[in-house]
């Protein structure tokens, strides 16, 4: 066993044993660390940064009790992982959802410390949430619930300190009556959250970013690649909001979205899915995408989620949520002659299927990369809350689609220069790292 090998043993076995029963958060370490294995060898100092790496700086498990619209108590618990702030405040989403417990969101946190640093901005790792479930719920439901939320969470956080934003079941509505909450405790108004409304210091291109990011950082690979979008037929799995950007990027620049899904199942559309439609139904009725087929009959509904990735496409973009796309799924893709993958959602795709479409030579866009458009641009809405002023939709738009390029410049670089070359998995992790690394050896045993 070599040296690097030996390194990343220790540290995966003594992260297994001190966080039991957490899968996805071994998985994600796993990930990383099997990439870092040349930069261990070549460079022996940074074993030292890998142990402290893998342990969260702090994790607040919180209560949060409110009442339901028939006078019942409900009790929720919350958390917030503060991964890493080596370069930065701790950045990172909140998610509400019945699955959320730690594990999930070490495993969300772990991720962004990497996709923070691979967007070269000031941001540090994190991520937060709840096991409370939106789906079904009233407003008023939803807002006592985040009023709560915030009752505990506002004294952990600040616009330099630790910064949330969305994630899966945390949008424009959620931001808003957290930021209120947030205002009424402490009556300052600064930049504490991203996401926010236009109104009250959000940015714009802030609710497009993470699928439009995702398209622009798909246009590079399809271009390294002699291709671009035009014609080219798109699966994109979630219909929610990176899902719904991403099909809207994809269609702007020519491609043909065919197939949409939610956690019920999956809708295919032959002459490209309305995504008019998918918006009302998602952005405002709140409803089951099963719905589309009452208002285009000729498109087909089908149970189950995971039948989306049977769908003959050139690209699929999966969009919705973590080990999506399994071996199978992934075979089934290949086999139906997929050209190109992007992950949109946080690790959609399991180790094995990453392996499947890494042997067969697939270009593969892995998550820290291609869907840091959504954090980059919460970063530029800090920018512009902390010198008082609004871009315009055209200048923050150029600005992600500058940094999503550069990430893939960069991903593909250190790639290549860690004898990797076209893992973009392998580079992103590398890329990601390096950053952190350097700014912690800096900062001394903290
Ligand atoms: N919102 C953001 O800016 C960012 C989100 N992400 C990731 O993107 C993914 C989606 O997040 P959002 O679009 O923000 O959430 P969202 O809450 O707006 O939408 C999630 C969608 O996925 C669907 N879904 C859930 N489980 C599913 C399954 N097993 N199969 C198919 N569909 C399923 C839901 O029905 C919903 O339509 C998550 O992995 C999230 O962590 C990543 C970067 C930034
Ligand atoms: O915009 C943000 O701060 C959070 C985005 C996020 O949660 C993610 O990148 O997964």
């Amino acid at each position: 066993m070599s040296f690097s090998q030996q390194v990343i043993s220790e540290i995966m076995d003594g992260v297994t044993k001190r966080n039991p029963g957490e899968p996805t958060f071994h998985q994600a370490v796993m990930e990383v660390l099997e990439s870092l294995e040349p930069v261990i060898e070549k460079h022996p100092e940074y074993a030292d940064i890998l142990h402290r790496i893998v342990e969260p700086e702090r994790q607040i498990i919180f209560r949060v009790p409110w009442v339901d619209d028939n006078g019942r108590l409900q009790v929720n618990r919350g958390f917030r992982v503060q991964f890493n702030s080596a370069i930065g405040p701790y950045k990172g989403g909140l998610r509400f959802h019945p699955s959320v417990n730690v594990g999930i969101i070490k495993f969300l946190g772990f991720e962004q410390i990497f996709k923070n640093s691979l967007t070269g901005l000031p941001i540090g790792g994190g991520k937060g949430g709840s096991d409370f479930d939106p789906k079904g719920k009233s407003d008023a439901e939803v807002m006592r619930f985040c009023q709560s939320f915030m009752t505990e969470l506002f004294r952990h956080i600040g616009a330099d300190v630790d910064v949330p934003a969305g994630d899966i079941g945390v949008g424009g509505r959620e931001i808003g009556y957290l930021y209120g909450q947030y205002k009424r405790l402490t009556g300052v108004y600064h930049g504490v959250l991203t996401g926010k409304g236009l109104s009250y210091g959000g940015s714009l291109t802030r609710t497009e970013a993470t699928g439009y990011g995702l398209v622009y950082f798909l246009e590079e690979m399809l271009k390294e690649n002699g291709q671009d979008l035009a014609n080219k037929t798109v699966v994109v799995s979630g219909s929610g909001n990176v899902a719904i950007y991403a099909a809207e990027k994809a269609r702007q620049l020519g491609a043909r979205v065919v197939a949409m899904s939610d956690s019920n199942g999956y809708i295919f559309d032959a002459d490209g899915i309305n995504l008019a439609t998918i918006k009302q139904l998602k952005e405002i009725e709140r409803q089951r995408i099963k719905a589309y087929v009452e208002r285009h009959p000729s498109a087909e509904y089908h149970e189950g989620p995971k039948g989306i990735w049977s769908i003959k496409c050139d690209i699929a973009l999966p969009c919705a949520t973590q080990n999506e796309i399994d071996e199978e799924s992934a075979s089934q893709l290949v086999a139906n002659g997929v050209k190109f993958v992007a992950e949109g959602a946080n690790m959609p795709s399991t180790p094995e299927a990453i392996k499947v479409f890494q042997d067969n030579r697939i270009p593969f866009g892995p998550a820290k990369a291609s869907n840091a458009g959504g954090v980059a641009t919460s970063a530029l809405e800090m920018s512009q809350n902390s010198m008082r002023c609004s871009w315009t939709f055209e200048e923050v738009d150029a600005k992600l689609k500058g940094i999503m390029i550069n990430i893939y410049r960069e991903t593909s670089r250190v790639a290549r220069e860690y004898g990797c070359e076209d893992n973009l998995v392998a580079g992103a992790n590398i890329a990601g790292f390096l950053k952190v690394a350097d700014a912690m050896m800096a900062q001394g045993i903290v």
